[in-house]
C-alpha cells in the first residue's frame, strides 16, 4: 500500500465512496454523485454513473469545498448559486442537496443528491431533516474510512521500518504468539536456524534449560523436529489485542554453542575429574586446591598428554573465578602471524584481510575469569615481549588502538619442553619465565605413575563402555603386563585411545586379551624382547624409539594432514607435538 501523492484524499477510499454512493441511492431514491477536493467525481449513481473520473462542472460544489457549508438548492437555476453556473437554463435538476465530506479538518468532497423527478423532490423534502442527517452521517463514515486508511498505511510503515530494524540485526529475532506460532522470523535468524519464510506458523517450543552463558539464557528450542541449543533472552510483549506475543532473541548459535560446550565440558572438569591416587597425584591435587583461591600465575610443567589442561581447568573450577570465562589458546597451533591478533584482539580497520568490525582477543574474553595458555615454549619472541608487559601492566592494547584496558585476569601457562633450555638457546625470555613461574605444578608422566595406569584404565573402560555400547569386565593378565610395561609416551592421552582400541575390538566375552592391544604396544614389547636377547646392541635412544614409532605412524596414515592427525591420534600426542617432533627430528 503505496501513497500516491497526486491521488486525492478522498480518491484513496474510493470503493468505499462508490458502495457509500450506492447505499444512499437505494435508501433515499435520488441519484448521487460524490467529488473529491479537485472536483472531480469520484462515484455516480444512475446518470452519473458514466462520469466517474470526470470533473464536475456546477458551481454549487466549488462552493461547498470553499465555505464547508452544504447547500440545498430547492429550485435550481434560480439560486443564487446557479448564476454562475455553465449549465445554467439546461438544468434538468429538481432538487439538489450538496454535503461536504470533512477529514482532519479539511473538506476533503462533497456529496450531492439530485433529484431528477417531482415525485423524488416531493418525497425528499417530505424528510428533510432525517435525509440530511443521513447524508451526515454517511459523510462521517466516509471520513472513519479515510483514517482506517491511514491508519493501515502508518502500521504498514511502521511494520517495514521495524522488519528493516530487525532483518539488519546480527542477532536472531524470533516472535511467537499465545498458540506457540512464529508469526515473524527475521534474516539472521533464518540463516542460523537453516529455515525458509515458509516456516511463519510452525510451532515453536521455546524451553529454558536454566543455565546461561554471558549473562544470556540457553533454550532448548524445536522447530518442526529440528532442535536447536541457542542462547538469548525471551520477552512478553504486551499488546492492545488480547493476544499476547513472545520474541526470542538470540546470539550467534555457532560461536555461544563453541563457547557453550567449554563453558559447559568446564563445568564438568574438577579436581575429581583428575584419577589417579598415586602418590604423585595426591601431592598435585592437594597443591591444586591451595593454589586455585590464589590469583598468582601457574606455570604447569609435563609430558604431552599428561592431563595439563585438566589440572588448569581444576584450578579454574576451584577458584573463585569459577564462573567467569575459562580461555585456552595453544601457542603452537596457532601460526605466528595470527597469534598476535588471536590474543591481543585488534581494532575495526587494524589490517587488511581482518573482520571490518575488528574481533576481541582472547585476553579480552577471559578477562574476570582465567587465561591458559598452552605451549608457552612455542610462543615467538617478539610476542613474549607483548606478553611480559601485559602480566606486568595489567593492561591490554588491542592492535592498532591506543585504548588501554584493564584486565582482571589469572594467567595459567603451561609447556611440555624444557623451558630452561629454551632461555639457553635465546628462544624463551628469562625475565618472562619468572613472571609465569610463580606457583610451578609439575606432573609427572604416566610411567613414573605406574599405580594409576589400571585405575585410570578401569575408568576409561566404563566410559567406552558406554559410548561404544560394549560390555568389557576384565583384561585378561597377560595384557595388563603389557600395558603395564609399556612406555606410554602418550601419557593419558595415549591411554585413553588405546582403550578406545581395544574396547572397539573387543567381543561378545567382554575380556581384553593380548590380540585386541594396538601395534605399537605390541612392538615394543618385541623390541624390548630383542633388545634382551642382542643385550647392549640393540637398546635405543628414547628419542630414537620415538623418531621410528612417529616415521612409523606416518608411513601407516601418510603425510598430509589428515594422515598427520590420525598419526597424532594413534601416537596418542597433540597435533601441535607432532609438527615439533616432525620438526625435531628433521622427518620430511
Ligand atoms: N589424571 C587424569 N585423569 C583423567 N583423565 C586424564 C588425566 N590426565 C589426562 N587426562 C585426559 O587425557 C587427555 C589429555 O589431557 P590434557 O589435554 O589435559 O593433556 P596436556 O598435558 O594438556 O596435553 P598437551 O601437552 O598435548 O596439550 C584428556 O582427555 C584428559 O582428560
Amino acid at each position: 500500500m503505496e501513497i500516491d501523492i497526486n491521488e486525492t484524499t478522498l480518491n484513496r477510499v474510493r470503493g468505499h465512496v462508490r458502495k457509500y454512493a450506492e447505499v444512499i441511492s437505494s435508501v433515499m431514491k435520488v441519484e448521487v454523485e460524490i467529488v473529491d477536493s479537485k472536483m472531480t467525481r469520484i462515484a455516480g449513481t444512475g446518470i452519473y454513473k458514466k462520469a466517474v473520473g470526470v470533473p464536475a462542472k456546477g458551481s454549487v460544489y466549488r462552493d461547498v469545498l470553499a465555505t464547508g457549508d452544504s447547500h440545498i438548492i430547492k429550485e435550481p437555476g434560480k439560486d443564487a448559486l446557479c448564476m454562475g453556473c455553465a449549465d445554467k437554463g439546461r438544468c434538468l435538476e429538481k432538487l439538489e442537496i450538496s454535503t461536504p465530506i470533512f477529514y482532519r479538518g479539511e473538506i476533503v468532497g462533497v456529496i450531492g443528491l439530485v433529484c431528477a423527478t417531482d415525485s423524488q423532490r416531493r418525497k425528499v423534502l417530505e424528510n428533510l431533516d432525517s435525509h440530511l442527517k443521513f447524508v451526515k452521517q454517511i459523510s462521517e463514515f466516509i471520513a472513519i474510512k479515510l483514517y482506517e486508511y491511514d491508519e493501515n498505511v502508518i502500521s504498514k510503515e511502521r511494520k517495514d521500518i521495524l522488519n528493516q530494524i530487525l532483518n539488519s540485526m546480527d542477532k536472531g529475532v524470533i516472535v511467537v504468539n499465545v498458540e506457540d506460532k512464529i508469526i515473524s522470523i527475521n534474516n539472521s535468524a533464518m540463516k542460523e536456524l537453516k529455515l525458509s519464510p515458509d516456516y511463519l506458523n510452525y510451532e515453536i517450543s521455546l524451553k529454558t534449560k536454566e543455565e546461561h552463558i554471558y549473562g544470556k539464557e540457553i533454550y532448548e528450542v524445536v522447530i518442526d523436529k529440528k532442535e536447536y541449543l541457542l542462547a538469548g533472552k525471551l520477552l512478553a510483549i504486551s499488546s492492545i489485542a488480547k493476544e499476547s506475543y513472545r520474541a526470542f532473541i538470540f546470539d550467534s548459535i555457532k560461536k555461544l554453542n563453541a563457547e557453550y560446550q567449554q563453558i559447559s565440558s568446564e563445568r564438568a572438569i574438577n579436581i575429581e575429574s583428575i584419577i589417579g591416587d598415586s602418590y604423585p597425584m595426591e601431592r598435585l591435587k592437594t597443591k591444586i586446591k591451595k593454589v586455585a583461591p590464589t590469583k598468582s600465575t601457574v606455570l604447569i610443567t609435563g609430558e604431552s598428554g599428561t592431563g595439563k589442561e585438566l589440572v588448569a581447568r581444576a584450578i579454574h573450577a576451584h577458584s573463585d573465578r569459577r564462573d567467569k570465562p575459562f580461555i585456552a589458546i595453544n601457542c603452537a597451533a596457532i601460526p605466528d602471524a595470527l597469534l598476535e591478533s588471536e590474543l591481543f584482539g585488534y581494532v575495526k580497520g587494524a589490517f587488511s584481510g581482518a573482520n571490518p568490525n575488528g574481533r576481541m582477543g582472547k585476553f579480552e574474553l577471559a578477562n574476570g575469569g582465567v587465561i591458559f595458555l598452552d605451549e608457552i615454549g612455542d610462543m615467538p619472541l617478539y610476542l613474549q615481549v607483548k606478553l611480559l608487559r601485559v602480566l606486568q601492566e595489567r593492561k591490554l592494547v588491542r592492535i592498532g588502538s591506543n585504548k588501554l584496558m584493564d584486565l582482571d585476569i589469572r594467567v595459567i601457562a603451561a609447556t611440555n619442553i624444557d623451558l630452561k633450555e629454551r632461555i639457553d638457546k635465546k628462544k624463551f625470555r628469562e625475565d618472562l619465565y619468572y613472571r609465569l613461574n610463580v606457583i610451578p605444578i609439575e606432573i609427572p608422566g604416566l610411567k613414573e605413575r605406574e599405580g594409576d595406569i589400571l585405575l585410570i584404565m578401569d575408568k576409561l573402560i566404563d566410559k567406552y563402555n558406554e559410548a561404544l555400547n560394549k560390555y568389557v569386565h576384565t583384561v585378561d593378565e597377560e595384557a595388563k603386563g603389557l600395558l603395564l610395561n609399556y612406555s606410554w609416551p602418550g601419557n593419558v592421552r595415549e591411554l585413553e585411545n588405546t582403550v578406545e582400541f581395544m574396547i572397539n575390538l573387543s567381543d561378545e566375552r567382554g575380556v581384553i586379551t593380548k590380540e585386541m592391544l594396538p601395534d605399537n604396544i605390541l612392538n615394543e614389547e618385541s623390541r624390548e624382547c630383542r633388545g634382551n636377547l642382542e643385550s647392549r646392541e640393540g637398546i635405543q635412544t628414547i628419542a630414537q624409539v620415538e623418531e621410528r614409532l612417529i616415521i612409523d605412524a606416518l608411513n601407516l596414515c601418510g603425510r598430509d594432514t589428515k594422515g598427520k592427525n590420525e598419526a597424532a591420534k594413534m601416537l596418542g600426542i597433540g597435533i601441535a607435538t607432532l609438527y615439533r617432533k616432525i620438526e625435531k627430528y628433521r622427518i620430511d
